[in-house]
């Protein structure tokens, strides 16, 4: 179509961080248990805590947290038989949730609150024989679940437990002559795929099979002239894919490739003034996972009033050097 998909920044958008009101807005989130938007959320309920959790995390407020509360109830949506995590109890165990509870134990550092073997397990359980991954018993394949499979297992220091080479065989599969990735093998190119392949090729430390000019110019043509970020040609900007985009050329050395002022006003414009919160365009319902997005993109274009994430796991630095530091200790 010949117009350019794109919103118009108002002159009356919020133009500072308002991080007292984001804090707020995570505090109260979830506290009225019969809130409409938190009973329909109940299905991503652990990746929920994950994205509220890291957020305040990254704004030093995690201790408006409800701690105890929160790894008792990670305790109980382990499933003894699969030792697979799902996102709330009753629920099936997924890799996705599986994922977001390790997170959430890491930044606690209470790992000791599930079985970590059962994890390992679970996740190990999942590896297909071209080295994919399903997300959960029904057999779905998406490269997501790479992502999580060696992200879950690195934080556990227990990437000995799949075969690395074949993982990283099958990401090179899901590889599109533009440098970009998708879910599956031929499927097109999407930033939050490209985080995905880009983030497990990071963790794996394989980063040489990337074509990284080409994939890093298809990353930085995302950008439109609102400053914000699309996740595939002709989409509209969306918060969260200042996020896919930012971290995979941050783990590629070309963040400076955007527009750092131009996405800094698109980020600020997405805050809700009223509730706290960002959504994924301003004006639309704020959110924790844009919450979360939105403050890790600000953390990543330099931002220090906001802790340093790290680009790879979408947690603070602090909490991944704490983790490097205890693996090196018992080896
Ligand atoms: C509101 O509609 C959706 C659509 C998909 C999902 S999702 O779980 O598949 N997912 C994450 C996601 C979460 C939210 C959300 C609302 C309230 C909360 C409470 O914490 O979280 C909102 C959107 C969303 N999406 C959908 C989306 C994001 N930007 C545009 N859209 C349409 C992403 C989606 C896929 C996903 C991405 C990353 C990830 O780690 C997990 C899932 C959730 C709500
Ligand atoms: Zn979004």
């Amino acid at each position: 179509s010949l117009k350019t998909k794109d919103v118009v920044l108002s002159e009356d958008r919020p133009k500072t961080l308002l991080l007292q009101k984001h804090s707020d807005y995570l505090a109260s989130y979830g506290l009225n248990k019969n809130d409409y938007e938190y009973c329909m959320t109940e299905y991503l309920r652990m990746s929920g805590i994950y994205w509220s959790l890291t957020a305040m995390e990254l704004m030093n407020q995690s201790s408006r947290m409800p701690k105890e509360e929160i790894i008792s109830f990670i305790s109980t949506c382990q499933d003894s038989e699969s030792g697979g995590i799902s996102a709330c109890n009753g629920h099936d165990p997924h890799m996705l949730y599986t994922l977001s509870a390790v997170q959430v134990l890491a930044m606690y550092d209470r790992l000791d609150a599930i079985d970590v073997e059962g994890v390992v397990k679970f996740v190990s359980s999942l590896q297909q024989e071209d080295g994919s991954f399903f997300g959960d018993k029904w057999g779905e394949v998406d490269t997501r679940f790479s992502f999580c499979a060696v992200m879950c297992l690195s934080l556990l220091h227990r990437l000995d437990a799949i075969n690395v080479n074949k993982t990283v065989d099958f990401v090179v599969s899901c590889m599109n002559f533009d440098g970009g990735f998708g879910s599956k093998p031929g499927s097109e190119s999407h930033a939050g795929l490209i985080y995905c392949c880009v983030g497990t090729l990071s963790i794996c430390k394989r980063m040489e099979v990337l074509k990284a000019d080409e994939l890093a110019w298809w990353l930085c043509e995302r950008q439109l002239p609102s400053g914000g970020l699309n996740g595939r040609p002709e989409k509209l900007p969306d918060l969260c894919y200042s996020w896919w985009v930012m971290s995979s050329l941050s783990m590629l050395n070309r963040i400076h490739w955007v527009d750092k002022k131009n996405l800094e006003q698109f980020i600020l414009a997405c805050q809700d003034s009223e509730t706290g919160g960002f959504s994924d365009r301003p004006g639309d319902i704020p959110d924790p996972f844009h919450t979360l997005f939105g403050l890790a993109g600000l953390s990543l274009l330099g931002d220090t009033s906001i802790k340093r994430v790290n680009p790879t796991y979408c947690m603070p630095q602090e909490t991944i050097d704490s983790g490097l530091l205890t693996s090196n200790l018992f080896q």
